[in-house]
């Protein structure tokens, strides 16, 4: 067996057709997450202009807690592994968290805020 071919050239012709499909799906998968990603994005950025108006601190742990059960069980009934998708759920809030607190210190100087 093979262990360090990294081409594809050498495989069955069927086999580089079926690689070349999967892959297809693949990359208009990772595209559906990127639009969104960005969707979800634009309503965090405006919930975090709403907290810095109203003076609301930027992380909410009760509601990050009752997203991530939910999104526990959708994962385990969509066969995910449950505490990847928690992983994933944290590392997205804790960018939007970081967006908020961004917005809030732009509230507090005047300057306008622009996502970094
Ligand atoms: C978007 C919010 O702000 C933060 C980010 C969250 C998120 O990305 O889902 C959830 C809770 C908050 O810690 C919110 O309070 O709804």
């Amino acid at each position: 067996m093979s262990t360090s071919n990294t081409s594809t050239g050498d495989v069955d012709p069927a086999v580089h057709d079926e690689l070349a499909r999967l892959r297809d799906s693949i990359d208009n998968i990772d595209a559906a997450v990127v639009h969104m990603l960005a969707e979800r994005f634009k309503c965090t950025q405006q919930v975090g202009r709403l907290k810095a108006v109203h003076h609301l601190p930027p992380a909410d742990p009760a509601r990050e807690a009752r997203q991530i059960a939910r999104l526990r069980s959708l994962a385990e009934n969509a066969k995910l592994d449950p505490a990847f998708a928690e992983k994933l759920l944290n590392f997205i809030i804790a960018e939007v968290i970081r967006h908020h607190e961004r917005i809030a210190e732009d509230a507090v100087s005047g300057e306008p805020s622009t996502p970094s």
